[in-house]
């Protein structure tokens, strides 16, 4: 006979073999609803510096791919310094990032150079996305770089594409060797100051100005030890680093005061002639710091525009706008020298489309469907700003399948998707401007995400438009006025395109070349 004790033994056993079984069973079916943490994919870290070392010996856009293709072609993982890193190498991951979870991805960093120079928040590319950033940002859209202004600059554009034109036809006289990237970069410079600030009496030192923005792109161009271990606070301090940024704001406060004050008076001085009274009414809106002080002074926007905002956004239109439109057209000069074919093929378009004028001005530019083409390819092969600006999740959301918390940051790597096989064929490496006749991709980003020289998203350069009008107008006139030749009968092929890595991805080697004039007639 079976002991009293047996059967409920039994009976318990029995019980906890379905429970446990039916538990097990439960996890397995439903247990996706608390998944493990899932990462993506990266390379292995070492103590206290994490995957920092691996980025020492080359560029960084180029040393992000090659780890990339080993460890995440579409998703990787970096831990740099004290900071959790993703860094986005595909079309797919760059749509999840700046599309589907466009939102959670749309905020900035806190980055030293730019709290301290660019007025900490007050300014458009570095503030964190909030409401005072959403409503500064559609200001920025609507009354500064939207189509209406950026057609109101067309005479400044022009003038200074003019001088351009006259200053190399006196070289080409001479049979002078240009330092053609300098001459663009000072072109962009002037057509910037003449629609930011055109009206100035000139008593605020240009020169001076553009040399401290130059210092500010360069503190504010790659990756900097102290952001990426921001709990040292003392280490930017006995480095001298945060008293040379403090120096740098200093010094462009005092310069913008010094505008707007100018500013104020003549505006003041207009009104009083009107006979309005000072303060009375909106004077006529001009150059962009008339627009930006109409906006403060008037209060008419739905939120406070602070003196402090109207200096940020002024610096900031430089920072931006002059070195990276200067680039985009050193490259795409670089590249049709290395290409005869190329080159006769827009020489052609633009000397047909204006044949017969003397001007290359802007009613025809729509026309040079081949040189948007040219500098489309200049664009993919070699973006201004390869890695983009980085960017920050604002909660834990998932890409590509993995996991990633709030607070990481974001590296998108442009430079890579625009060069990547996947999208662009075996010969993605090779400049052919024809692939767009084909293509379905453009710069406005927002199709494929393959081709993204300007972002994509609520981040996107609002720049656009104010920057390719200034490259197109100008390659468009050094196209037409002039052939060119490489000096020391040097070959085209010769030509060195090797890269430095600063605020912008520039060409390291100024490009140096000798105009010989058109003859139109
Ligand atoms: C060929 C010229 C240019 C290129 C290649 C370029 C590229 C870019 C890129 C890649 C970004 C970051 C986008 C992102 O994070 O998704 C950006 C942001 C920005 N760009 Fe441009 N840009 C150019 C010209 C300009 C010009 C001319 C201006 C102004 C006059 C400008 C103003 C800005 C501003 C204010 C931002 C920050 C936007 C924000 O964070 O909301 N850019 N640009």
């Amino acid at each position: 006979m079976a002991s009293p004790l047996l059967i409920p033994f039994l009976t318990l056993l029995a019980t906890f073999v379905i429970a446990t079984t039916t538990l097990t069973l439960i996890t397995k079916l439903f247990g996706t609803k608390h998944p493990r943490h899932r990462p993506p994919p990266g390379p292995r870290r070492v103590p206290i510096i994490g995957n920092l070392h691996q980025l020492v010996s080359a560029l960084p856009h180029r040393r992000l791919r090659d780890l990339a293709h080993k460890h995440g072609p579409d998703i990787m993982h970096l831990q740099l310094g004290e900071l959790s890193h993703i860094v986005i190498s595909s079309a797919e991951a760059a749509r999840e990032v700046m599309k589907t979870h466009d939102v959670v991805f749309a905020s900035r960093p806190s980055i030293l150079g730019a709290d301290i120079v660019v007025y900490a928040g007050k300014d458009l590319a570095f503030t964190p996305y909030n409401d005072f950033y959403r409503k500064l940002r559609k200001t920025c859209v609507v009354e500064l770089l939207g189509a209406h202004r950026v057609r109101s600059f067309r005479p400044i554009r022009e003038k200074e594409a003019a001088a351009l034109v006259d200053s190399l036809s006196r070289s080409a006289a001479k049979g002078e060797t240009v330092d053609v990237g300098k001459a663009l970069f000072q072109l962009t410079s002037r057509a910037t100051r003449g629609s930011a600030f055109g009206k100035l009496a000139g008593d605020v030192d240009g020169e001076e100005f553009f040399k401290m923005v130059e210092r500010i792109a360069d503190v504010l161009g790659g990756f900097r030890v102290s952001d990426l271990f921001p709990s040292l606070t003392w280490l930017p301090v006995v480095t001298g680093f945060k008293s040379q940024l403090m120096e740098i704001h200093r010094k462009l406060d005092r310069m913008l005061d010094d505008m707007i004050s100018e500013y104020k008076e003549r505006r003041a001085a207009a009104v009083a002639a009107a006979g309005k009274g000072v303060g009375g009414g909106v004077v006529e809106t001009e150059d962009l710091l008339d627009v930006l002080l109409n906006l403060h002074e008037s209060q008419s926007l739905d939120f406070s525009l602070t003196l402090e905002n109207v200096k940020a956004v002024t610096l900031e239109i430089f920072l931006a706008g002059v070195e990276t439109s200067a680039t985009a057209m050193d490259w795409t000069m670089a590249e049709l020298v290395r290409d005869p074919r190329v080159m006769r093929i827009a020489q052609e378009e633009v000397r047909r489309v204006y044949r017969g004028k003397h001007v290359v001005d802007e009613s025809s530019v729509h026309e040079l469907e081949y040189l948007d083409m040219v500098i489309q390819e200049s664009l993919r092969l070699h973006p201004p700003l390869p890695l983009l600006l980085p960017r920050e999740s604002t909660e834990q959301v998932q890409v590509m399948g993995y996991d990633i918390p709030p607070k990481t940051k974001v590296i998108v790597n442009g430079w890579a998707i625009g060069r990547d096989p996947r999208y662009w064929g075996a010969d993605a490496e090779k400049f052919y401007p024809e692939r767009f006749l084909k293509s379905t991709s453009n710069y406005k980003g927002t199709d494929h995400f393959d081709f993204i020289p300007f972002g994509a998203g609520r981040r996107m350069c609002p720049g656009i438009l104010y920057g390719t009008s200034v490259v197109k107008l100008t390659l468009a006139n050094l196209l037409f006025h002039f052939d060119w030749k490489l000096p020391d009968g040097s070959k085209p092929e010769d030509l060195d395109m090797t890269e430095r890595f600063g605020s912008s991805a520039r060409r390291e080697c100024n490009l140096c070349l000798i105009p010989v004039a058109y003859d139109a007639m």
